[in-house]
């Protein structure tokens, strides 16, 4: 028997200014499944993110986060149970590592004033801190924390309330290649630790999808062009369909990248202009939306 859903999104519109911004999606995500939402830019995939989180209501259909019918249920409880590893989140201060860990606990950027944490607290943001490879850094201040530790804080931060559901909004933003490769491996290490946890990443480039990835949904222009077994949907078809150009998706030793065929400008095969062929062009290695 199938696991109960963690996520369920029917027949979803989302429409905003007088434009449908969603046309009817539908999804389902369920416990210890680790999916990637991919699309090209103006997709959706943030809108799609906002119904995951219980930050937004759809205009008509159905969604029901973790086991929750939006419209139904106080949101301030329903997101207790969702994890948000967001790279541009706003400390403003010099709290250390440890501190960013323990907001997760009080759900706030800054920690509260009148708030001290217990022992017990203390002790598991450090084990936390630990988990993600920050142990030595815990006194470090979040202005002299580098992009990668922060990734990995945030993701410390994120756990400390004991999500059920975590999602990723393009967490590797900013990364160097040695600090990305850090932060994928902290999500494959999580993803062993803690098979039951159902994670989200939104990205655009294949590159940054954790080995551990196990389902993908493909998003362009407000449709879903293909959801499943990541296996199955990040594919040269179905990633060359969602970006609107001809891009060669390959899977090796475990992790994805993709090469998008150039076009020249107003050529037939540039982006928008109908189906690509892509002949008499030259392979450029680039992200997706390169
Ligand atoms: N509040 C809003 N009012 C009007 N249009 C909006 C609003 N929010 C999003 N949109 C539009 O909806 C579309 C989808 O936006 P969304 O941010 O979900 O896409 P995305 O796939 O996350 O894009 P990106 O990869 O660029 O972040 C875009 O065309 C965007 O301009």
């Amino acid at each position: 028997m199938s696991a109960a859903p963690v996520l369920a999104l029917r027949d979803v519109v989302f429409r905003r200014n007088g434009q449908e911004i969603l046309h009817g999606v539908d999804l389902t995500v369920r416990a210890g499944e680790r999916w990637a939402l991919l699309g090209p830019n103006g997709a959706g995939k943030s809108t799609i993110l906002g119904f995951c989180g219980a930050q937004t209501h759809p205009t008509s259909g159905t969604v029901d986060v973790l086991g929750h019918r939006l419209g139904r249920v106080e949101l301030q409880e329903l997101r207790r149970g969702i994890g948000h590893v967001n790279p541009r989140h706003p400390v403003r201060s010099a709290i250390t590592a440890r501190e960013v860990v323990l907001t997760g606990l009080t759900g706030t950027i800054e920690l509260p004033l009148r708030w001290s944490p217990g022992p017990e607290q203390l002790a598991r943001a450090d084990a936390l801190l630990a988990d993600v490879g920050l142990e030595a850094r815990r006194e470090a201040a979040w202005p002299t924390m580098s992009q990668g530790e922060r990734g990995r804080a945030l993701i410390a931060r994120a756990l400390a309330a004991e999500p059920r559901l975590l999602l990723l909004d393009e967490p590797t933003t900013g990364l160097d290649v040695a600090a990305r490769e850090q932060f994928l491996e902290t999500l494959d290490a999580l993803a062993r630790a803690e098979p039951d946890l159902t994670t989200i990443l939104v990205t655009h480039h294949l590159e940054e999808l954790p080995e551990t990835t196990t389902h993908a949904v493909v998003i362009a222009r407000g449709s879903v062009v293909a959801a499943g077994p990541v296996g199955a949907v990040v594919t040269t078809g179905t990633i060359s369909r969602a970006f609107e150009h001809p891009i060669e998706v390959v899977h090796a030793e475990g992790r994805w990248s993709a090469r998008a065929r150039r076009t020249a400008p107003g050529s037939p095969t540039a982006r928008g202009s109908g189906p690509a062929t892509g002949s008499g062009s030259s392979n450029g290695r680039i992200g997706v939306n390169g």
